[in-house]
């Protein structure tokens, strides 16, 4: 049986964001606290009512209940657009994620992928307008960090508008299926411990559909350690949205603001959530023009295109690397087994 998973209690900031203007240097100093020590932290009176949320929330249902061959018909691709269907695969389980996910984007990255009004009337008018609405919260939250960065007030928000044909920014909708509640040997991974590699992320979930964790620790973006000991995010209401670093983020301050490992957990002990999961996640992507570096240089400049190849590279060598490990694991449980299938595959090398 796996070990029961070590939790520990550690704060994660809720933030007001009512009088926004009134209130931007308190705000700032909130958001700077956070994101340095947790990575991790949550904002409410951000103006998006529960009704709107759960508007899209129905959007997304009626989506993953379309039939699969119409799914299908707007396909992922590397541009973090379209739909897939348990393909994910975490450098930190090797598996697949037990889910299925469709990417949303404002620009030309989406020609030809929304779902046809024919089989979803307004999805594709009401999603845009939901994502304009994350957006302006997500345009006051890159004002106060550009604040605590010593930038100019609209630094990063010129990087992530919204409305060029090349935005980058991506709104995700996510549906974890349900799990046996019997141990049948399998682990289901839902979203398996990563960082995110993008900007900003902002995340809305459904009461009584749990999962998410955190395990902060990174001190530099160039190391992967997530750590073992896990804290849930919970939350009250539909309408607190959970925002996390990304990598891009943490480099682009100089290693300051953290970009925190996070899971959505396999279901596997009792009190987990084993019935399905929706949510919605909003990741902020500069485009790919955009220059970063922080304001003490740590890190050589990039653009923000170059920045993305990098974590991919990355990604691909650590996933490469669990292969391996994996493979050279499943050698050792069942030498015998194995030695003829290695003996060919050392003959054709
Ligand atoms: O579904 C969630 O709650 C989190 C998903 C996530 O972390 C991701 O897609 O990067
Ligand atoms: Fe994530």
């Amino acid at each position: 049986m796996a070990p029961a998973t070590q939790y520990v209690d550690r704060p994660i900031p809720q933030i007001s964001l009512a009088r926004f203007e009134e209130r931007i240097n308190q705000i700032s100093q909130e958001i700077a606290a956070a994101a340095e020590n947790v990575g991790f932290f949550s904002i409410i009176d951000h103006g998006i009512s529960a009704q709107e949320i759960e508007q899209m929330f129905a959007n997304s249902e009626a989506f993953f209940a379309l039939p699969e061959e119409i799914k299908a018909s707007v396909p992922w691709n590397p541009q973090n657009v379209g739909y897939e269907f348990k393909s994910q695969v975490r450098p930190s389980t090797g598996a697949a994620d037990n889910k299925e996910s469709y990417q949303l984007q404002f620009g030309e990255n989406m020609d030809n992928l929304w779902v046809s009004d024919s089989h979803l009337p307004k999805f594709r008018e009401q999603s845009l307008d939901f994502m304009f609405k994350v957006q302006a919260i997500s345009e006051k939250l890159m004002i106060c960090l550009a604040r605590a960065l010593h930038f100019e007030d609209d630094y990063f928000v010129d990087w992530h508008d919204a409305s060029k044909r090349d935005a980058q920014s991506t709104l995700r909708l996510l549906h974890y299926f349900a799990t046996p509640e019997t141990n049948d040997g399998q682990t289901y991974h839902r979203a398996g411990a990563h960082a995110d590699w993008g900007f900003l992320t902002l995340l809305l979930q459904r009461k009584g559909q749990s999962g998410l964790e955190i395990a902060p620790g990174r001190e530099v973006v160039t190391k992967f350690n997530s750590g073992n000991a896990w804290t849930k995010v919970d939350f009250q209401n539909t309408t607190d949205i959970v925002c996390n670093i990304g990598d891009l983020l943490m480099s682009w301050s100089d290693d300051r603001f953290k970009s925190t490992f996070h899971r959505v957990k396999a279901p596997s002990e009792p009190g987990d959530n084993f019935g399905e999961r929706y949510s919605i996640a909003f990741f902020n992507q500069p485009r790919k023009d955009a220059l970063i570096q922080g304001p003490q240089m740590k890190y050589p400049l990039v653009t923000g295109g170059e920045f993305t190849k990098n974590a991919m590279s990355l990604y691909y060598a650590a996933l490469q690397e669990k292969r391996e490990a994996q493979l050279a694991n499943t050698l050792m449980a069942a030498p015998d087994k194995f030695a003829k299938t290695s003996t060919v595959l050392a003959a054709s090398a």
